[in-house]
């Protein structure tokens, strides 16, 4: 496994693929690695010779109220898991200077340079509660795009939207590369993967899983009843997020919860099989450490 620090020496690694005719196949990561990633990993690795993985905790998706100087940062720990798991090829650790040569600030209106907007679709949803969020995840895979140039990219489902904004960003920027997504992995309790779940508390980390039961009790109202209205359906996922933050200490907040388009991410007053339900709820004390927990999951009979 091979580790490039530098674009350069990765430029070099890339073009002797190019010449032999291996196809990359590629995993973005912000680290902190658990098997969400790594189940990207293998697939990666059954649909491509090689595999490349980047691991770049992006400020310009961070607002200056984020956490982007606690984010968890492990390389030495992700180096191990990446080299026990055998698939990885080569791994690119680019540094900020290199990433940003403009330079780079959290707030967005003190920001210079290039940056990439996918219009339409990073308003809505999250985008509504991190109004920087997709600007700065279109602008940084944009680099690490033109950077691997990767035949296929790998990316989970538990960032939906983000899936259907670079979807839409390698069709208008016209980059050759496939976005592929997979299911999300999920903890035995349902909550799902997530890097910041380290955040949490034994008793936060107790009822993480409100917002995926919530999830799943509005799924099963339109399972029972295909024309349940949006209310009925919506109103089930909110009723257990309700009890459990009338239950517990920990102070729990849904955020929003959504029935959307799958194209559009636009909300929709009826459900069909497609529709993308998600939300997203805040666990912890206002003052304290308030760890933000996302999910959905798409309609299907
Ligand atoms: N539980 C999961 N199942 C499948 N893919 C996942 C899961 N969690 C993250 N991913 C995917 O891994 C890729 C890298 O994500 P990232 O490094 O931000 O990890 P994360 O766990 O989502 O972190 P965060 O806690 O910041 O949301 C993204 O494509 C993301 O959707
Ligand atoms: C795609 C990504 C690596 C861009 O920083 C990040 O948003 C993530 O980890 O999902
Ligand atoms: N996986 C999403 C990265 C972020 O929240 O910044």
């Amino acid at each position: 496994m091979k580790v490039f620090k530098t674009i350069d020496q990765f430029r070099q690694w890339r073009r002797n693929e190019f010449l032999e005719a291996r196809s990359v196949g590629f995993v973005p990561t912000m680290g902190a690695l658990h098997a969400g990633h790594t189940g990207l990993i293998d697939h990666a690795k059954s649909e491509n010779d090689s595999v490349v993985v980047s691991i770049f905790v992006n400020p310009a998706q961070f607002a200056p109220t984020e956490d982007f100087d606690s984010y968890p940062r492990s390389w030495e720990t992700d180096k191990i898991k990446l080299q026990e798991k055998g698939k990885v090829d080569a791994v690119l650790l680019p540094l900020i200077a290199e990433m940003y040569p403009s330079g780079i600030t959290l707030d967005v209106s003190q920001q210079q340079g290039t940056f990439v907007h996918v219009q339409g679709l990073s308003h809505q949803l999250e985008g509504k509660a991190r109004p920087h969020f997709f600007r700065g995840v279109a602008t940084v895979v944009s680099k690490l795009f033109n950077i691997v140039q990767p035949e296929t990219a790998y990316f989970g489902q538990k960032d939906i939207q983000q899936t259907v904004v670079l979807k839409a960003l390698v069709r208008d920027l016209l980059i050759p590369t496939t976005v592929r997504v997979f299911p999300t992995l999920r903890e035995d309790d349902g909550l799902a993967l997530s890097s910041r779940n380290a955040y949490l508390s034994p008793d936060q980390r107790k009822h993480a899983n409100a917002l995926w039961r919530g999830l799943s009790a509005a799924r099963d109202v339109y399972l029972s009843h295909k024309d349940s209205s949006r209310d009925e359906i919506l109103g089930a996922a909110q009723k257990i997020i309700d009890e459990v933050s009338q239950l517990t200490q920990c102070e729990v907040e849904l955020e929003y919860i959504s029935m959307a388009s799958p194209e559009t991410l636009l909300e929709v007053g009826k459900a069909v099989d497609g529709t993308i339900l998600s939300g997203a709820m805040r666990i912890g004390k206002k003052g304290q450490l308030v760890t933000r927990i996302i999910d959905n999951l798409i309609l299907e009979s």
